[in-house]
């Protein structure tokens, strides 16, 4: 057993020495420095994903996840084709699940399984029993239970690092990013979780503050702000680092809800805060604006400047730039396809989900989405389909030509966050004409 103290392996350490290239694999009695030795016995719970079967006992499993497992696996595929290895720490195991995926389907050279749960020990030990433990002298696999937080800065503190880091807390993700940035290789990929939707919602603006490092208000694309804000965190934290963090994609699940974002970790500073502001919604006009840092004094809403300035609600710092990166999200897309995971009966809800976001990536879009019920509330009309109020915003150009001025339509598409909502270009009061033309025919 080692003994380490916890002032020792504090997350906190304010230092970032040279990341060098990947040391070898865990050292051998990494098995026993586990906090417990022995399998323990758990209750036969068989659940298949992808064809792998595993056991999921006592631990906490949502099969609901699987299209987060999905991503995570098709992302660590990814990676592997473009580097000389795979190193996976997955920090809170559960049963194992994602560790069993990373082997098997993604092909990782290696993966430390770590749950702070002693009691998933049995649990983990006989999926990942399916997969080899050794691959000639190196072990592939390695089980600990450590708090997340002690088990990255111990890989830190080793200079061990990892090239694919998932972080699947509960609540909040922003106490573990520190030391997974620290465990993190540069240009290493970090997967993270967070349930935390009450702090997304801007019901707990003190806890998102403390949390994230935002004040989040109430706004109508709460789930999308939830997003903004675990990213934003994250920029911040890799910040003081020294390192900056892109997003690759972000995605939203009601299951739970959760919140989760795979971030792109390389050396750099907060030197572009282009992407790293305020957004504001006015409840009176239902429009949204982005604001840089440099623009704080300037914000108001033309609409209830004179009348009711307490319409508008302001929320951040947050990530305002794109969620996600279209050409990364087609290479995800196009494996997927390549693995036969697209398709009737075996990917629908992926390909339409991949879909979905390659068309939120459009840079014509701008953040948030709008709900199709509130633009119906202040058009004081029924709803029409979305698929009707879609192709009439992207048509807008027709009466423009009428009066012989070259004009697009609005840039529109529906968001994978919420499914009666559209992400579009158009402003509010424009909705709304179109929504009460609409009914008028
Ligand atoms: C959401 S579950 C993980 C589910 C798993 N990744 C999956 O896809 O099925 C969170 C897990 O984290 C573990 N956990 C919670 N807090 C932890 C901590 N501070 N350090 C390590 N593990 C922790 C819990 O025991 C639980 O198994």
């Amino acid at each position: 057993m080692l003994s380490l103290s916890f002032k020792t392996l504090s997350p906190f350490l304010s230092f970032s020495p040279p990341k060098p290239q990947p040391k070898p694999l865990f050292p051998s009695n990494y098995h026993q420095i586990s906090l417990c030795s022995n399998a323990t016995s758990h209750s036969s719970t068989l659940q298949t994903e992808r064809g792998l079967q595993f056991e999921v006992g006592n631990s906490f499993f949502r099969p609901e996840s699987f299209t987060g497992r999905d991503l995570a696996v098709l992302a660590a595929a990814l990676y592997k084709r473009s580097k000389p290895e795979l190193r996976v720490l997955d920090a809170m195991c559960g049963c194992g699940v994602r560790s069993l995926r990373y082997l098997a389907e993604a092909d990782a050279d290696f993966v430390l399984a770590n749950d702070g749960n002693d009691e998933n020990r049995g649990l983990i030990l006989s999926n990942l029993s399916q997969i080899p433990r050794f691959s000639g002298d190196n072990k592939r696999w390695v089980v600990t239970h450590f708090d997340a937080n002690r088990i990255m800065t111990e890989c830190y503190l080793q200079r061990d690092f990892f090239d694919f880091i998932d972080v699947d807390s509960f609540g909040s993700d922003s106490s573990f990013l520190r030391s997974a940035f620290n465990a993190l290789k540069l240009d290493g990929l970090v997967y993270v979780t967070s349930t935390d939707g009450y702090s997304a919602g801007g019901h707990r603006p003190h806890n998102s503050l403390a949390s994230y490092g935002a004040y989040v208000r109430p706004m109508p694309y709460a789930n999308e702000i939830g997003l903004r804000m675990l990213i934003g965190g994250a920029v911040r934290e890799a910040a003081v680092m020294g390192y900056c963090v892109t997003p690759l994609f972000s995605y939203y699940s009601y299951h739970g809800p959760v919140f989760r974002v795979l971030l792109r970790m390389d050396r750099g500073k907060l030197t572009d805060i282009r992407h790293y502001g305020f957004i504001s919604y006015c409840h009176k006009c239902g429009n949204s604006l982005a604001y840089s840092w440099d623009e704080l004094g300037n914000i108001s809403c033309p609409c209830s400047e004179a009348k009711s300035p307490r319409s508008l609600v302001v929320s951040g710092p947050l990530w305002t730039g794109p969620l996600h990166q279209a050409s990364y999200l087609t290479d995800i897309l196009n494996l997927a396809e390549e693995w036969g995971w697209i398709g009737e009966g075996v990917g629908l809800d992926l390909e339409k989900l991949l879909k979905q976001m390659i068309e939120e990536s459009n840079p014509d879009l701008p953040f948030g989405y709008t709900k199709l019920d509130e633009v119906a509330s202040r058009a004081k009309v029924n709803s029409p389909p979305l698929r009707t109020i879609m192709s009439a915003l992207q048509k807008r150009d027709r009466k423009a030509m009428v009066l012989e001025i070259f004009m697009e339509g609005y840039a529109a598409c529906r968001s994978h966050i919420a499914c009666n909502a559209i992400k579009t270009n158009c402003p509010m009061t424009t909705c709304i004409s179109i929504m009460q033309e609409l009914q008028d025919q």
